[in-house]
C-alpha cells in the first residue's frame, strides 16, 4: 500500500488492486465498530450506494465481529423502492447484510411518501433513536465531485452544505440526480469517528484531484475542509 499526504485534511491510502482495498477498508472499519461496541455495547456505521461498494461490502459482511450490536444506515439514497436496480439499501441487502454481517440491524433512508420531503421528515424522526453519533462512515464520490447526494447543481446547495444542520436527514433536488434523493446531513456525516472517502479507476483519481485544487468548491471539499479530522481517501486503480 502506498500511503502518502496529497493536501489538505486527508491522507491518500492507495493500492495495487481493488480486492486488496476492500479487505483493508473492511479492516479499518471493522476495527472501529469493534471499539465502539466494547466501548458503548453498540455501534453505527453509515455506508455509500452506487457502483464502487460491493468488494468492501463482501469483505466487511465476512469479518467476524458482533454484528448483532451494530446499526448500519445509509449515507444517501434515491427515492427508489429497495426492489429498484438503482437501490442503495437494494445494494447494501445484496452484498453487506450477508453472512456474519446478516445479524446486524439495518435502517433504510427509502419508504413511500407523497413527497421526498415528507419522506425527509419522517426519516429524520425515525433515526433520532439511533446511537449518535456514527462510529464509522464510508463516503463515495461521482465523477462531478458530489459525495452523498451533495450535487454541484442540487437546490439549496448551501442548505445541504451547512456543517451546523440540526438535521440528520434531508431532501435533495438535483436535475443531474436521475430522481430525488435524500441524505444524510453534512453535519451528521463530519461528527463520525472514521470517515473514508472511498474511489476506484483513473477518472475517479482525478476527479478528486481536480475537487482539491486551490479555488475548488466541490462537495466532497466542502466535506474535507468542514471535518474535524483525517478524512482517509482508499484509492485502487
Ligand atoms: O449516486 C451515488 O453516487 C455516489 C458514487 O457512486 P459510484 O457509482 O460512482 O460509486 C455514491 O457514493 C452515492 O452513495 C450514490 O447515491
Amino acid at each position: 500500500m502506498a500511503r502518502e499526504q496529497l493536501s489538505g485534511a486527508y491522507n491518500w491510502n492507495g493500492f495495487a488492486d481493488r480486492e486488496q482495498l476492500a479487505v483493508a477498508l473492511a479492516g479499518h472499519v471493522a476495527a472501529r465498530l469493534t471499539k465502539a461496541i466494547s466501548e458503548r455495547g453498540t455501534a453505527l456505521l453509515a455506508v455509500s450506494g452506487g457502483t464502487t461498494p460491493a468488494k468492501f461490502f463482501a469483505a466487511l459482511s465476512k469479518t467476524p465481529i458482533a454484528w448483532d450490536k451494530v446499526t448500519v444506515t445509509l449515507v444517501d439514497e434515491r427515492f427508489v423502492p429497495a426492489s429498484s436496480p438503482r437501490s442503495n439499501a437494494g445494494l447494501v441487502a445484496a452484498n453487506l447484510l450477508q453472512n456474519a454481517a446478516a445479524a446486524a440491524h439495518f435502517v433504510p433512508l427509502y419508504h413511500e411518501a407523497a413527497s421526498i420531503e415528507d419522506a425527509a421528515l419522517s426519516d429524520n424522526e425515525a433515526l433520532t433513536s439511533l446511537p449518535w453519533p456514527l462510529d464509522a462512515v464510508v463516503l463515495g464520490m461521482g465523477g462531478d465531485g458530489h459525495t452523498a447526494s451533495f450535487f454541484p447543481d442540487a437546490d439549496d446547495l448551501p442548505r445541504l452544505l451547512d456543517p451546523s444542520s440540526q438535521r440528520i436527514v434531508l431532501p435533495v433536488h438535483a436535475a443531474s440526480a436521475g430522481e430525488p434523493r435524500l441524505t444524510l446531513s453534512m453535519a451528521r456525516i463530519i461528527a463520525a469517528g472514521f470517515i473514508a472517502l472511498h474511489i476506484e479507476g483513473a477518472e475517479k483519481r482525478s476527479a478528486f484531484e481536480d475537487a482539491m485544487a486551490p479555488g475548488k468548491r466541490k462537495p466532497i471539499r466542502a466535506v474535507i475542509d468542514a471535518a474535524p479530522r483525517t478524512v482517509e481517501v482508499f484509492w485502487a486503480p
